[in-house]
């Protein structure tokens, strides 16, 4: 067994592992970065980047589809040649890969070591039974996988991940898609309309990372409008039938169904890459899943040496969150034990649908948790159905809701479906993290016509609602059409 050590060890060499590594090498420390599987991120290889370019092919033939709302007409059908559409998606998403695996050649080999990685005790690790690390601080930066009832593996090469999905070379005829969460919607939405017959099912009502009940209910009816989607779900039967899955389930109607699809899609919700790292060799404190219990602002775990960031951390798991835990984790144990709180930006999270989700700041449910039934926040709220800029590029569905605190009238967050909301959402993130009232975010410009001017609607609304300022006029004509 080759035993060696060295200042700090990274299990793990995705986003938060590489921005770890850079962390805790401006500390002039040695560092050695262990990766058991292949290089390249989980975000370039089978996340964030391969999902976007699916979306990007659904949206284009969804923009030809609605082409004759404007009175534009394609005369013949529309083909949508799965083999093509699957090929850009790889070749784009192997050029994404290639620039990390650029990144990673960067790093000196000696720093690199392949294998996985396993706690003996609280500062060694073994690699492959092959070789044994002595570090004075560790960061786990382990990632995360699907996580699905086990019974389902019955299912066969008939069950699919999201990592599945992205190896294709043609696209399937029909698809079950278990979880609306954000890789279902992500997935399913895209597979609908690429030609794909696509049954959603849920469970317990969510949606999404959605919390606020109207725009929950808003998001599940709009969706439904596309493609069967059930949030709550009641399957009966799913079994495999040669080449495809049998499902029965209860039909919004009450009437029991049945279906046949080519695959089922687990989209029902990751697990942090925690369980098999021998972290019950440690004297180190779990969550109720198994998760260990990290500070945000240092993400240093009750075991002082040992720090865990990115979706193993299991506090927000997505691309730039893995990047900054992961800079934090590296800067700490490069300068443990004289350790420093990190930048934890506001929250911000968008699901790539259409129209698009997006979170801001704190959640609906997470206001009514701190608040409780004090009346110490209120909501304010825009359809998008009659805004103006949305009713234009006919892309009038969405719904806005923004909290506020009354007494100070700070600008707490917001949840929303609706165009752009990307973009909407990272304006009203830069304001939260930047502490301001709704009265100073109405105080910014705003172009006519936008799609930005719901957002001063449903602030209006708001600062009304927090008896801060006048009501809405109806049609307010000073501010454009259709605001
Ligand atoms: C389909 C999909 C779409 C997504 N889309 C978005 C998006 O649009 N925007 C967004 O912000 N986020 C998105 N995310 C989330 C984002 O991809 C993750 O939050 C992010 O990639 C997590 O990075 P990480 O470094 O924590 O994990 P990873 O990149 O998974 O890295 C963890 C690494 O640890 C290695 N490892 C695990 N165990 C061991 C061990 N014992 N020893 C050694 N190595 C080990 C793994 O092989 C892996 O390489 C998406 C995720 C998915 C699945
Ligand atoms: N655009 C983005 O930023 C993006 C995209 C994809 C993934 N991600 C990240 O990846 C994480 C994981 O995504 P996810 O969609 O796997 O998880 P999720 O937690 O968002 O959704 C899982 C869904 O599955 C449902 N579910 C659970 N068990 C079920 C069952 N047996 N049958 C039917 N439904 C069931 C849950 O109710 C939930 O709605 C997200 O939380 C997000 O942080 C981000």
């Amino acid at each position: 067994m080759k035993q060696s050590q060295v200042d700090v060890v990274i299990i793990g060499s995705g986003t938060a592992g590489l921005a770890a590594y850079r962390g805790a090498k401006a500390h002039g420390k040695s560092v050695k970065m262990i990766e058991a599987g292949p290089y390249g991120t989980t975000c370039a290889r089978v996340g964030c980047m391969p999902s976007k370019l699916l979306i990007a092919a659904a949206d284009s033939a969804h923009q030809l589809a609605r082409a004759p709302g404007f009175g534009v007409h394609i005369d013949g059908e529309i083909r949508i040649d799965g083999k093509a559409v699957m090929d850009r998606l790889k070749r784009e998403r192997d050029r994404f890969v290639g620039f990390v695996l650029e990144s990673v050649d960067s790093i000196p080999a000696e720093d690199r070591i392949e294998g996985r990685a396993r706690f003996v005790d609280a500062h060694i690790l073994e690699i492959d039974g092959h070789s044994r690390l002595e570090a004075e601080s560790i960061i786990i930066a382990t990632g995360s996988r699907p996580a699905y009832p086990s019974e389902w593996d019955e299912l066969g090469d008939r069950l699919l991940v999201n990592d599945d999905v992205f190896d294709w070379d043609d696209l399937p005829e029909s698809v079950a898609v278990f979880g609306p969460g954000v890789i279902g919607l992500e997935l399913g939405q895209a597979l609908h309309r690429l030609g794909v017959k696509v049954w959603m099912f849920g469970m317990g009502g969510q949606l999404g990372p959605l919390t606020d009940p109207r725009v929950m209910d808003y998001a599940s009816r709009t969706l439904q409008q596309e493609f069967f989607l059930d949030a709550d779900a009641k399957v009966t039967r799913m079994e495999r039938q040669g080449d495809g899955v049998e499902i029965d389930f209860r039909n919004t109607d009450g009437g029991t169904e049945h279906i046949r699809v080519d695959y089922v899609i687990a989209a029902t919700g990751r697990r942090p890459n925690v369980d098999n790292l021998g972290l019950d060799q440690l004297a180190i404190l779990l969550d109720d899943r198994g998760v260990p219990e990290a500070d945000a602002y240092t993400m240093q775990t009750s075991l002082p040496h040992v720090f865990v960031a990115g979706d193993a951390s299991n506090q927000l798991p997505l691309l730039h969150e893995a990047a900054d835990q992961g800079r934090i984790a590296g800067y700490n144990a490069g300068r443990f034990p004289d350790i420093r709180a990190g930048l934890r930006r506001s929250k911000l999270s968008v699901v790539f649908s259409d129209p698009q989700i997006a979170m801001v700041g704190a959640g609906y449910r997470e206001l009514e948790k701190r608040y409780g039934s004090c009346d110490c926040f209120t909501t304010g709220e825009v359809s998008f159905e009659d805004q103006g800029r949305s009713r234009v590029m006919l892309r009038n569905q969405g719904l806005l809701r923004v909290y506020g605190e009354q007494g100070t009238g700070l600008f707490l967050g917001a949840e929303m479906m609706g165009p752009d909301a990307e973009h909407l959402a990272h304006l009203l993130a830069w304001a939260h993290q930047q502490r301001m009232t709704v009265a100073q975010m109405l105080d910014m410009p705003f172009y006519h016509p936008v799609i930005e001017e719901g957002i001063r609607t449903a602030l209006r609304d708001l600062n009304d609602r927090l008896h801060l300022g006048p009501k809405i006029v109806d049609r307010c004509m000073e501010c454009g059409v259709g605001d």
